[in-house]
């Protein structure tokens, strides 16, 4: 019998495929400290959970024999994934199960926000009865922006549509054909700032998308611009929009999610042109059913029939060849996170290379890791090993892995070349017995990186005196360097430095950097899970 423990507020009826089921016996037990789950977890099999609960490294590791950390929903934000990973426990989620609750919101707060619903709610039943306060806009034959054009997206861009409104889209995965079939317009993000009446988000929370509404951006658009944020917290810099709707610059906001939550930050919660809500996005009895079912049907799968479909990780699991091929897989990923930041766009093309001992095993697992990576940067939790190749289908991105025995310096070699039009980045590496993982290749340059969470990646001329002139700038800054590696085609040519440093670094060293004489780019790098253990090949 599999014991399933639910710790947050679960939908019954979406999991009665369980509490059916004679193999599984299902507890709920809500409103648990972290504490006290690490007390009992260790008598479950599998855990569901909603965003309340913290999946914590300590609770797993308290775990005994818990296969499968089910999230009823999309963001995984909430459980320690590389815990989970190393301990051997598969996490999974719910993708498509609360899509269209989601949109309904995000429309829902539209259209709040253009006939102030709440705030005319709120008068009227306190007694008043004022008619003219509340004249509202129409959404008819107004621009709508969408960033962040995946499944709630294209939903949200449907329902718009049938409102009358002009809809812009902007995702660096969104091509011309696929706008064209939704009738939207492939729009930049300065199109949009300059052209939309309102401005909806709907991207993950990842590096590229944090802030990303900010004072610059709030400049930028068409004064009185309505925001709404039904996606994740922090992609909206609270401050800024505070500062845009003090100003009129903003018109009105309609927030469902917070930098923290639960909410704290009253000049946004109180303003007079804010409508919030208590991250309900996915809050519907249809939606709450849907996600269970999606975990449940999945949990007895896995169980019963090993069949995986929504992994968010791929547990590291015991047996030689996997033992083997671990440490690739593992640097393969941090392959894929690293060309990626390079390319700065999304690939239209991607080619995978093995080389040596390598092009002999079987690499299916170690392919969809590097793609997982690759597509990870935009996509975040939507992708996990299963629907990485699926997803790049989707996309519209082609793909080719090539093999070929020769050793290329290396007794095994990994390489991975993305395209974009004209651009390309390339990523190389290996793993060196008893020093763990390399990257041996950048671009067209050699170099010897041992993979680190944050990396500078510089490109300049090769003359005297480069070399002193970051390190002064870095240490200005407080900025430790861990290793520096140069490569270069040619004396006196091109060429690049590559650095690791302590900590993260912020855009005011960069724009030093790019003052420099004879500096051709600057870009940080980060890898969400740092270096790879050591591992002897
Ligand atoms: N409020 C809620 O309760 C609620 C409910 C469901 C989902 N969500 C959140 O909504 C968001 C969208 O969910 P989804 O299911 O549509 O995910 P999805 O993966 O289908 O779509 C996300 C899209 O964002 C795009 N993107 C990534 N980086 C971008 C960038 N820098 N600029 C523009 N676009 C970028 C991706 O290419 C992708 O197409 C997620 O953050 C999810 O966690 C919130
Ligand atoms: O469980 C919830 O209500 C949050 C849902 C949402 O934020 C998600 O990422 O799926």
């Amino acid at each position: 019998m599999y014991k399933v423990l639910v710790t947050d507020s679960i939908s019954d009826s979406g999991l009665k495929a369980l509490y059916d089921h004679p193999n599984f016996t299902v507890e709920k037990k809500s409103g648990l400290s972290p504490e006290e789950i690490k007390e009992i977890i260790k008598d479950y099999d599998a855990l569901i959970v909603r965003s309340q609960t913290q999946v914590t490294e300590d609770i797993l590791n308290s775990a005994d024999h818990l296969r499968v950390v089910a999230r009823a929903g999309v963001g995984v934000d909430n459980i320690d994934i590389n815990a989970a990973t190393k301990k051997g426990i598969l996490v999974i989620n719910a993708p498509g199960g609360n899509t269209i609750a989601a949109a309904e919101h995000t429309m829902a707060m539209m259209l709040s926000l253009a006939r102030r619903i709440p705030h005319a709610h709120m008068s009227t039943s306190a007694g008043n009865w004022d008619r003219n306060a509340f004249k509202g806009v129409e959404l008819y034959e107004k621009t709508l922006g969408i960033i962040g054009m995946g499944k709630i997206g294209a939903e949200v861009a449907k329902r718009a549509k049938k409102f009358g409104m002009t809809i812009l889209g902007y995702d660096p995965y969104l091509t011309e054909e696929r706008a064209n079939m939704m009738g939207i317009t492939k729009a930049t993000l300065d199109e949009i700032a300059e052209a939309a009446d309102f401005i909806t988000v709907h991207t993950p929370l990842t590096k590229d998308t944090k802030g990303l509404i900010n004072d610059d951006y709030l400049a930028k658009t068409k004064k009185g611009v309505r925001i709404i944020n039904c996606a994740r917290g922090g992609i909206i810099d609270e401050a800024a929009l505070v500062r845009g709707l003090n100003s009129g610059q903003v018109a009105g906001a309609a927030i469902d999610v917070f930098e923290t939550e639960p909410a704290s930050n009253q000049e946004l919660l109180s303003h007079p042109n804010a409508i919030v809500t208590p991250h309900l996005g996915a809050s519907t009895v249809e939606a709450q059913e849907k996600v269970a079912q999606e975990v449940s049907e999945e949990i007895i799968d896995i169980f019963e029939t090993e069949s995986i479909r929504h992994a968010i990780n791929m547990p590291q699991v015991s047996g030689e060849k996997q033992k083997k091929l671990q440490p690739f897989i593992d640097l393969g990923e941090q392959i894929g996170i690293l060309a990626i930041q390079l390319l700065k766009h999304a690939p239209d093309k991607i080619e995978i290379n093995y080389f040596g001992e390598l092009a002999k095993e079987d690499n299916d697992l170690l392919t969809r890791t590097m793609i997982k990576g690759i597509l990870s940067y935009h996509l975040s939790d939507s992708v996990n090993m299963v629907n990485a190749l699926h997803l790049l289908n989707d996309q519209g991105v082609s793909f080719n892995v090539t093999k070929s025995p020769a050793s290329k310096g290396f007794a095994s070699y990994m390489e991975l070349t993305l395209y974009n039009e004209n651009d390309k980045a390339i990523v190389g590496g290996t793993i060196l017995n008893g020093y763990g993982a390399r990257i041996v290749k950048m671009n067209e340059y050699r170099v010897d990186v041992r993979p680190e969470r944050y990396m500078l990646y510089i490109e300049h001329n090769d003359v005297p005196g480069m070399i002193g002139q970051v390190g002064s700038i870095l240490g200005n800054h407080q900025i430790n360097i861990g290793t520096m590696q140069v490569g270069r085609a040619e004396a006196g040519g091109e060429a690049i430095m590559v650095l690791t440093l302590d900590k993260q670094v912020g855009d005011d060293v960069a724009q030093e950097l790019v003052k420099m004489d004879g500096l051709r780019a600057v870009q940080f790098l980060e890898l969400p899970n740092g270096n790879v253990p050591v591992y002897n090949a």
